[in-house]
């Protein structure tokens, strides 16, 4: 009994620092508040043109990636910074690759975005 509520009480304080480095992306980042904003728009015109549960499930999915993945691009250039401040020809590698990963799913996102609202305006 007592095991099993000290993993619970750890899964939550687990919770409550993924949700403490959430909060640093947003507050810290310039991309990822970027991103917010473009989040928020085209959450806005989900409703205004009242897309699909399919076109929510997409648009989402999108959101998701393209965050999660700027989340995990701005750890890899803490750690890159951390562990190597100077400059670097592979730290200048890591971190354009990084970056590139973030570019994959931006890109994806973007073309999500142009299926499902390019034939709104036809
Ligand atoms: N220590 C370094 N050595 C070599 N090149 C570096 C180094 N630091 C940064 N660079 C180069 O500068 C680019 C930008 O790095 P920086 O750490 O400033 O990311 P950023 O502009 O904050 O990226 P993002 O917009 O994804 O947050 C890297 O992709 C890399 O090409």
């Amino acid at each position: 009994m007592q095991k099993k509520e000290s993993f619970i009480v750890n899964r939550l304080k687990s919770v409550g620092y993924a949700f403490k480095g959430m909060l640093i992306l947003i507050k810290t980042e310039a991309s990822i508040k970027i991103q917010v904003f473009i989040a928020i728009a085209v959450t806005i015109a989900g409703f205004y043109f009242e897309i699909s549960k399919t076109e929510w499930i997409a648009q989402l999915a999108m959101i998701g990636l393209v965050m999660s993945i700027e989340g995990i691009n701005t750890a890899i250039e803490y750690i890159a910074d951390f562990i190597h401040p100077e400059y670097h020809k592979k730290i200048g590698l890591i971190k354009d690759i990084s970056a590139g990963a973030v570019f994959i799913a931006s890109i994806v996102a973007v073309i999500v975005a142009g299926i499902i609202y390019i034939p709104k305006f036809l």
